[in-house]
């Protein structure tokens, strides 16, 4: 539409420019994490591939191709798929090949899907790397070694430490140890000892077995846990939890026993040599029957030490158990006082560091309880994984709207039969109406947990709408579940806060330990132009020269190809990792990288959730991270075996303005939401149940909102104070029909369904065009319902078909008395959680710069002064009001910016601005009406990102009102 300066635009503008008071200029709403920051990073400037997660619904699907969406919006499915193997940290930088006399011993027994003999199976028969691209590894590095064969460990503990407070005897705790040798001629004389060297004022103190695992061939074995094989998804062997010999967990579906022995272990097995006990590298079949032995031997012990817990819940009773299945000695700090809580029935916070061991707080319990264990998890690939590494007496099962059907069906067959034990589900799932019924009608929840809890609350760092449908009161109506663990690694106070509102935790039943580990030594340095070079001076220099495994997180897609091959280069073995890749390239990257075939992954966020790789000695920031919370996520990868690791950030400030103005990018403003409110509620709410559609890449661009503010609107609207709707499964809504074998009205006939689609479709060159939620309304179905049908249909060689426009389907409940008031109030949270996130950003970016004056302060031990530094300030963060205000480094004006939008204006007459529009533009970033693939191409693009996002809303809002009064004077 062009402004001609006719009252009707005046009329516009001014009915615009009177809502923008400028309480709201900052309108966002994110919702969606640093990884939806990273994946809209590109639209800072034309040409970047940037970290953006693929839909989650086809767009199109080819004619009867996929019926089901692939996705749902809130699960992020651009992490590996988590199939990447967790090695137990390899001992040294470069080992020499490992003695083969030690029996393998499992720290937690294996459950990965080909069987617990594809962890060892894995290093020797490795899958083959991508070498078109990936440098040699050199050959300075001896082949890695089988898993655990380094084994037994060493603990080492700095003497002048006292146990933590709160600790108990079964308690231990990390301890910074030291990592690398930088001595290179040391590394060079040893080929095992040198990785630790006897620091004078560290102590070494042996035990056996240790809670943190370091490296020496000279300490004692662990006793070993009989090593149990696991099978298909992980967890073949299923043990009789409950108590009953031959009975299964309980569950309404009494006649689903038979199945039962389906899932002992039948599979490869590796033959261990009478002689030695070692493992050949060949694969054998072992006598099947000697092997069930050994594992009801091991099963009963693991029965009898459950039933001990269920009979006493002792530190004692629980030590032992936790000594069987998983081969630890004590508990670390947290694990066993989070454990009884919850088996004392009580809902629980958890926080403790990455790392830290959580996953086992859940998987304790899960053993005792007697219904199912729920686990909601946000991303998929972080399911998948957590899946995988669990100890194989404890069936798991998935279940993730990324499926595909036949194998949720499979899942839910398992889960009516008792076989599962612990659900892996994602927050969509999880509420789908009938999953609910399915639990209320037939099974019964004595846990859910709630992992990565933060993403509950909108002042976290990754929040996501889905998890706000987690309430509480839902949890445990619907799922009549007994008891809540919400787990998180990163919360500042404020989120917590929120959290445990939302989860109706009581503030009594938080379980809180330092959010950080104290095995890092943090650095910052100040880079710019010269990043790449300084990296690479990094990386050659003491103590990273040493280090085997290091992750390289950056922000932009382009980066990490750039950075990867410019490190390969310079003989450095690294891969890039982004979200942008095919799911089996990230696999096989994180393959690689966790059999230690690649030194470095370079990445984006999308990599490390979730990761587990003990021995990843440094983790390098290339880009100053989002917030302090991503910051603590991503050198959480490092030092997960308790050793010294090395975190090094580079800060420059063209990427910290890039991504505060990126942060901008989800804003929005109040006469967007009005109009964006009125569609949601335009339907005809007299016909009761009708499903309401928006098609999502239309109603993006009308309102020039992304969609993930769009679903964040609408998740309030149906969790709000008052219910106006109610969420559906998203559907592409268009569907292209066409019949092949009998004639539609035969059909129609005999099934309402296709009568509904003759009644309520166009007919375009013999094909059949329809709305498929207008059919589903018109029939008293749900919109999967007609879907279905129609693959049915379908399958039996009646119809091909084709669908396209994803929408966000739902049915409305109560239309708002007053859309003013509601959009108003829905633009100040938007604005509010905006706000928070460019805070936050800040925050981070004060916290660098403050390590980085603190090491010019003084040249001695600029090291310890900048670990000190960030450390204090991570946890004065987390622990204290993160509503501070910061210095931002942005200026407030800039004496061209006024007559550059008057330009702007001039030579962009046809197009309809907004001022938040102009700001974009001004900053460089994109939004759905005004896109980077047009819009970079303007001289002014990105050109004011160090002017303050809001003045410039300030400035274009007084431009825009010129201009309009401007043109009506020459038009009248
Ligand atoms: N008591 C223990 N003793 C020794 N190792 C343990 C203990 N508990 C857990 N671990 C190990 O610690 C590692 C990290 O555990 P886990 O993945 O549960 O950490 P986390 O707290 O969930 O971390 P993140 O938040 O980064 O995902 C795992 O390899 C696990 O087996």
């Amino acid at each position: 539409m062009n402004f001609r300066g006719n009252s009707e635009d005046h009329k516009f503008v001014e009915k615009f420019l009177g809502i923008l008071s400028s309480k709201y200029f900052d309108g966002f709403s994110d919702g969606q994490s640093s990884e939806v920051l990273t994946k809209y990073s590109s639209e800072i400037s034309s040409g970047i591939s940037e970290e953006r997660s693929p839909r989650k619904i086809p767009r199109k699907t080819s004619l009867g191709r996929r019926l089901i969406p692939r996705k749902c919006s809130s699960e992020i499915p651009e992490d590996s798929d988590g199939s990447h193997i967790s090695a137990t940290p390899p001992r040294d930088p470069f080992p020499s090949p490992p003695p083969k006399q030690v029996p393998p011993v499992s720290r937690k027994a294996p459950s990965s899907s080909s069987s617990s003999r594809s962890k060892p199976k894995a290093h020797t028969h490795p899958q083959a790397p991508d070498h078109s691209e990936e440098a040699p590894v050199p050959s300075s590095y001896p082949p890695p070694p089988s898993l655990f064969t380094d084994l037994p460990f060493r603990i080492c503990e700095p003497s002048n430490r006292s146990q933590p407070a709160g600790s108990s005897s079964s308690v231990s705790s990390f301890y910074r140890l030291p990592r690398a040798n930088t001595s290179e001629s040391e590394s060079q004389s040893s080929s095992v000892n040198h990785v630790l060297p006897e620091l004078p004022h560290v102590p070494v103190v042996r035990r056996k077995p240790p809670n943190l695992i370091t490296d020496s061939i000279t300490s004692q074995p662990v006793k070993a846990p009989v090593v149990f094989r696991s099978g298909g998804e992980g967890n073949f062997v299923k043990l009789n939890l409950n108590g009953k010999r031959g009975k299964k967990f309980p569950s309404k579906y009494k006649s689903a026993s038979k199945s039962r022995s389906k899932f002992a272990y039948r599979g490869k097995r590796y033959k261990k040599s009478e002689a030695n006990g070692e493992e050949e590298e060949g694969e054998t079949w072992l006598d099947e029957e000697s092997d069930l032995q050994r594992d009801n031997g091991f099963i009963s012990s693991v029965e009898e030490a459950v039933l001990a817990v269920k009979a006493e819940a002792s530190d004692e009773n629980l030590t032992k158990l936790l000594s069987l299945v998983y081969g630890y000695e004590s508990f670390r700090d947290g694990q066993l006082q989070a454990i009884k809580m919850v088996l004392s029935g009580s809902s629980t916070m958890l926080v403790l560091p990455t790392g830290a061991g959580k996953s086992l707080c859940y998987q304790i319990p899960a053993m005792i309880l007697p219904g199912i264990t729920l686990v909601v998890s946000p991303l998929v690939s972080l399911m998948i994984d957590q899946l995988k590494h669990l100890p194989s007496v404890i069936k798991g099962g998935l279940l993730s709207s990324s499926q595909r059907p036949e194998e949720a069906t499979e899942t839910l067959r398992k889960l009516k039969e008792g076989i599962i034990k612990v659900l892996f589900v994602s927050p969509e799932r999880l509420l789908n109406v009938e999953f609910l019924s399915m639990f209320r009608m037939s099974l019964s929840v004595s846990l859910v947990v709630v992992d990565e809890a933060h993403c509950v609350s909108e002042w976290s760092h990754n929040f996501r709408p889905s998890y706000m449908r987690l309430k509480a009161s839902m949890l445990y109506s619907a799922l009549t579940a007994d008891c809540i663990l919400a787990m998180t690694a990163t919360a500042t106070t404020m989120t917590l806060q929120a959290v445990m509102s939302a989860l109706e935790i009581p503030s009594t039943n938080l379980i809180q330990k330092s959010q950080l580990r104290e095995n890092f030594e943090l650095s910052v340095s100040l880079s710019g132009a010269n990043r790449l070079k300084d990296l690479l001076i990094l990386m050659e220099s003491q103590p990273y020269k040493k280090i085997r495994s290091i992750i390289v997180y950056c922000k932009f897609q382009y980066e990490t190809d750039m950075i990867s091959k410019y490190l390969r280069d310079n003989n450095i073995t690294a891969k890039g990792y982004h979200s942008g890749l095919p799911a089996k390239d990230r696999v096989r990257i994180q393959e690689s990288f966790c059999s230690n075939k690649i030194r470095v992954v370079v990445a984006t966020v999308a990599f490390g959730m979730g990761l587990d790789k003990g021995d990843v000695g440094a983790v390098i920031h290339f880009s100053v991270p989002g917030s302090l919370e991503e910051y603590v996520q991503e050198i959480g990868r490092a030092g997960r075996d308790g050793r010294l690791s090395y975190c090094h950030l580079f800060y420059d400030e063209d990427t910290y303005l890039k991504l505060r103005s990126l942060s901008h990018s989800d804003g929005v403003d109040e006469y967007a939401v009005g109009k964006f409110l009125t569609h949601v509620f335009s339907s005809d709410t007299k016909q009761h149940e009708k499903i309401c559609s928006i098609v999502i890449e239309s109603a993006s661009h009308k309102f020039d909102m992304k969609e993930e503010v769009m679903q964040t609107i609408l998740t309030h609207l149906e969790l709000g104070e008052v219910q106006y709707l109610r969420m559906l499964p998203q559907v592409n809504v268009c569907c292209t029909l066409n019949f092949h074998k009998s004639s539609p009205n035969i059909l129609a006939a005999r099934n309402i369904i296709v009568a509904a689609i003759l009644k309520k479709s166009h007919v375009k060159q013999g094909l059949y065009v329809f709305d498929i939620p207008t059919v589903a309304s018109s029939t008293g179905v749900a919109a999967t319902d007609v879907l279905a049908e129609i693959q049915t249909l379908k399958m039996k060689g009646e119809v091909t078909y084709e669908t396209k426009d994803p929408a966000f389907c739902y049915t409305i409940l109560e239309s708002p008395k007053d859309t003013s008031s509601l959009s108003s109030h829905l633009t100040k949270w938007l604005a509010e959680v905006e706000s928070c996130k460019v805070r936050k950003l800040d925050i981070m970016s004060s916290a660098a710069m403050a390590a980085i004056n603190v090491s010019n302060t003084s040249e001695t031990s600029s090291g310890a002064k900048q670990t000190l530094s960030l450390q204090s300030r991570i946890l004065d963060y987390f622990n204290g009001d993160e509503n501070c205000d910061v210095p931002s480094k942005t200026t407030q004006n800039c004496s061209f910016l006024r007559a550059d939008i008057k330009v702007f204006l001039q030579s962009n007459r046809q197009a309809k601005f907004t001022p938040r529009a102009i700001a974009r533009i001004m900053h460089g970033v994109g939004s759905p009406a005004f896109p980077n693939s047009i819009w970079s191409k303007t001289h002014f693009w990105g050109r004011y990102m160090s002017v303050d996002f809001r003045a410039i809303m300030e400035a274009a809002q007084t431009e825009l009102m010129n201009f309009v009064d401007r043109n009506a004077a020459l038009a009248s």
